[in-house]
Parts: C-alpha cells; sequence; structure tokens
C-alpha cells in the first residue's frame, strides 16, 4: 500500500486523474478590472496621481533635459563633441556640471556629506612663476591638475615638489601645437610676460599669443572645458584713462615693440569672446598687472626683482625715463586668488585682477631700497 502513495514522475498519470479547469473566458479578466476600477473610486485616484507626476516632471526637470550653461548669456548648449568620449566620461562630466560641482554653479548647495569633487584642471604655463603657484593652490584644494609648459621662462624647479603625487601631471608642450586632453577647465597662462622676454622673439610671442590661444579655446569648445585666459593690463597700451576700468578699449600702438604683446593679447581676448559667443564656450578673461612674489627669477627684467636684485648688490637702482610713469603692484598669493575667484564665479567679460593703487617708479624705488634689508633680517 505505502508504495502506491509514492509520486512516480516518470509514470503518465492516468488520463482520468488529471484536473481540467472550466475554460476561461478572454473578456472576463478586462471586466473584472474594470469592475475593481470604478469601485470605491479607484479610477479617480489613479487620475490624481498622473496629474501630480506631469506637475512635478514639469516643473522640476529631470537629468534626462539638456544640459543649458548657466552662466552664458545666449543659453547655449554644450557643444555636441562631448560626442567624442565614452558614455561613462560623458554621464561623468554632464552629471559633475549638473550637480554643481566643481565649475558649473559655485553659489549651488553640495549636499550635506557629500565632499566636493575634483576637478580635472589643465594649467598651461603651470611651471612658470604665477602658474607654479596656482597649481600649488588647485593641488591643496584637491583637484588633478596636468600642467603643461616649454619651459621658456617656466622650470621644472618650481613644481618638482608635486613630483609623485598622482594628481599631478607635467607635460613637455608648447601650446602652438594642438593638444588633446580631457580636462574640466583649462587655466591658459602660457606666454613669456616680462618685457625682456616677451620681446626676444617677438614672432614667437605673438604666435603664441593667438595660435596657442586658438589651440586652447578649440580644446575647451571639444571637450566642453570652461576656459580662462589670464590677459595683462597691456592691453591698454599707454592709457590715457587712470585708473582702467574694463570698458576703456586702451590706446595700443600696433607696430611698436611691445605689440607682439599688447596685440596678441588683444586678439587672445577677441578669440575668447569669438569662441563664447560662437560655440558657447564657457569664458573668464583676467586682465594681469604688475605682479611680484617668490620664484620670479631674478633676471625677469621687471621692474620689481630688478629693484630687488639691484638693492641686494648695492648697484644704483635702474628707473628708466623720468620715474612718473606708474604701475599698480600686486602680490603673487592674492593673484593667484583672483584667478581662482574669477574662474569659479559668473563674470564673462575681461576682468581687471591687480591692487587698485597705483605707484610711480620713484616711488618704488625708495621702497625697494628697504625691501631686501627686510628679507636679509629675517
Ligand atoms: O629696471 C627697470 C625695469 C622697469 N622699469 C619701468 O618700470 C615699469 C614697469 O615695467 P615692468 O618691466 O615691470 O613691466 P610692465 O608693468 O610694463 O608690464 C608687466 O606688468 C603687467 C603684465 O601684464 C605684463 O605681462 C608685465 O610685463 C615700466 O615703466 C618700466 O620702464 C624701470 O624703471 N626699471
Amino acid at each position: 500500500m505505502g508504495s502506491e502513495l509514492i509520486y512516480r514522475g516518470s509514470e503518465t498519470q492516468p488520463s482520468s486523474d488529471s484536473y481540467s479547469p472550466k475554460p476561461v473566458k478572454p473578456w472576463a479578466s478586462v471586466t473584472r478590472t474594470i469592475h475593481y476600477l470604478l469601485r470605491e473610486q479607484r479610477l479617480l485616484f489613479v487620475f490624481v496621481g498622473i496629474a501630480i507626476a506631469t506637475l512635478i516632471f514639469t516643473v522640476f526637470p529631470t537629468s534626462s533635459a539638456p544640459y543649458v550653461a548657466p552662466h552664458s548669456r545666449f543659453t547655449t548648449l554644450i557643444p555636441d563633441s562631448i560626442t567624442y568620449f565614452p558614455i561613462e566620461t560623458q554621464q561623468k562630466f554632464s552629471s559633475a556640471h549638473r550637480l554643481g560641482f566643481g565649475s558649473a554653479n559655485p553659489t549651488s548647495k553640495i549636499p550635506l556629506g557629500l565632499k566636493r569633487k575634483g576637478l580635472r584642471i589643465v594649467v598651461t604655463g603651470g611651471a612658470g612663476f604665477v602658474g607654479s603657484h596656482l597649481v600649488d593652490r588647485l593641488i591643496a584644494r584637491g583637484d588633478s591638475v596636468i600642467v603643461v609648459d616649454n619651459f621658456f621662462t617656466g622650470t621644472k624647479q618650481n613644481v618638482m615638489h608635486h613630483f609623485g603625487n598622482p594628481n599631478f601631471e607635467l607635460i613637455r608642450h608648447d601650446v602652438v601645437e594642438p593638444l588633446l586632453l580631457e580636462v574640466d577647465q583649462i587655466y591658459h597662462l602660457a606666454c613669456p610676460a616680462s618685457p625682456v622676454h616677451y620681446k626676444f622673439n617677438p614672432v614667437k610671442t605673438i604666435k603664441t599669443n593667438v595660435v596657442g590661444t586658438l589651440n586652447m579655446l578649440g580644446l575647451a569648445k571639444r571637450v566642453g572645458a570652461r576656459f580662462l585666459l589670464t590677459s595683462t593690463s597691456e592691453v591698454y597700451g599707454d592709457p590715457l584713462q587712470h585708473p582702467q576700468k574694463e570698458t576703456y578699449w586702451g590706446n595700443v600702438n600696433p607696430i611698436g615693440v611691445r605689440s607682439c604683446y599688447d596685440e596678441g593679447k588683444r586678439t587672445a581676448e577677441t578669440l575668447t569672446m569669438d569662441y563664447h559667443r560662437g560655440a558657447g564656450v564657457e569664458v573668464r578673461i583676467a586682465r594681469i598687472f604688475n605682479t611680484y612674489g617668490p620664484r620670479m627669477c631674478i633676471d625677469d627684467g621687471r621692474v620689481v626683482s630688478n629693484f630687488v636684485a639691484q638693492a641686494l648688490r648695492k648697484e644704483p637702482l635702474t628707473v628708466y625715463g623720468d620715474g612718473k610713469q606708474t604701475r599698480s603692484f600686486q602680490y603673487v598669493s592674492d593673484l593667484v586668488e583672483g584667478l581662482m575667484r574669477l574662474m569659479e564665479g559668473e563674470h564673462i567679460g575681461p576682468f581687471n585682477l591687480g591692487n587698485p593703487g597705483e605707484f610711480t617708479m620713484l616711488e618704488l624705488a625708495e621702497v625697494s631700497i628697504y625691501y631686501p634689508l627686510i628679507l636679509l633680517m629675517n
């Protein structure tokens, strides 16, 4: 008897034992669902739910909406060229911007507990006097920095304290040649800035300013990076207004010995604004005034380093002309602070970065006699 209770799967069950339910009418389940929905105003709740969802998605569009440059006066879309990159890269890039991390909107609040995401930043001329101080600050902030420098006026010594840091890379490269790097921001500093250096090879100087800036703007457009041009107070030339405001168009000699730099930077500014208007690149323009500080070469040729070196050597100070020409001077850390704030801020057109006070060269000479003494006492 017991053995008969054991189910033998392989054996065919007698057809008389098999259960055969009544065939289901195909429309029965549909009518049941309709009845269910009509009872207790369930259909009404469904419609109310749909209406609420539609309202939410209309008022707060989701991440599938295309990114619109928040600071652009022309609210242009990020260029299609971002599709050159793998899908993960696109997602990383676009989500970083939408979340407001790093660059998109400095005023947007980062959710509590979420650490600021490090940016990938290229600094052209990053081994130079100003560039190396900027690199120090960016690395300290937690960003990944790629320095691009041809070492014409920059030196490895200025950045060698970062060698071995995984967030730091150094590329020997001249910006007059194109370069493709995947980055979020570009600080474009590469160009000799001291009159002695930029007059050394004027054709190379203007080429660096025009072709070099064109290449870096092309890179910014291609990868959707924000671009900062370091321009100069020299775009005002021999100014007829004091102090110079950004709205002043300047008084520049187009054929003088300084024109390779002055006109080169003016063209670089033009290119920068045209890439913004024409291609939607997010741009910043810093007009940098005379800057001094550590890592300035003693043979830089600019007036501060000349005066300090001469005073240390107890040589007479070389005041050119009548010494009544004026300049405004700023310490390098103030400039770097200004560059970073400008990059993260909203201002798109040119912005003066310099101390508002103006010194004559005669006044500076007096200060310089005492300044080296302070250095020696320390
Ligand atoms: O030994 C010197 C050197 C310079 N000078 C004078 O000091 C003034 C300042 O000259 P600098 O060589 O320091 O440089 P400039 O102020 O002309 O330009 C500098 O500052 C602005 C930056 O954007 C430029 O890139 C940078 O070259 C000039 O009038 C110059 O003739 C001297 O009187 N003696």
